[in-house]
């Protein structure tokens, strides 16, 4: 794993992530938010991450819906509903179909 601090503008409300070390795929949905992060904090900012132990940032990524285009500014008494939702699936990868398209069917 490297460092990787990455903004993905308008991506799909489905996102696979495939993990072929530990065979799983986990399926991000989400909803009201246009963007994406894949990130890790890497040495210094995990020392801030109270419950990640001291090398596990080396096995750490996020994928996480975001809003950073066009950021959702709201004025008093203004509503704003956003939604994420992560989930694991059987890995297409195990079953020696690496097909990303069949995974976001399944959900
Ligand atoms: O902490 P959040 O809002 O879930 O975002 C995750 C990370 O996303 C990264 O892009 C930022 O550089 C980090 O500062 C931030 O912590």
């Amino acid at each position: 794993m490297l460092k990787v601090d990455k903004v993905y503008l308008k991506t799909p409300t489905k996102i696979a992530i495939l993990d072929h070390e530990r065979k799983r795929t986990y399926v991000l949905r989400k909803d009201g938010l246009p963007d994406a992060v894949v990130w890790n904090p890497w040495d210094k900012r995990a020392k801030e991450i109270v419950d990640l132990g001291d090398e596990e940032y080396k096995h750490m990524l996020m994928v996480g819906a975001a809003c950073v285009e066009k950021p959702i500014t709201l004025k008093p008494g203004e509503e704003w509903k956003g939604r994420q939702e992560l989930s694991a699936v059987p890995s297409s990868y195990c079953s020696g179909q690496l097909d990303p398209q069949k995974v976001l069917r399944l959900g």
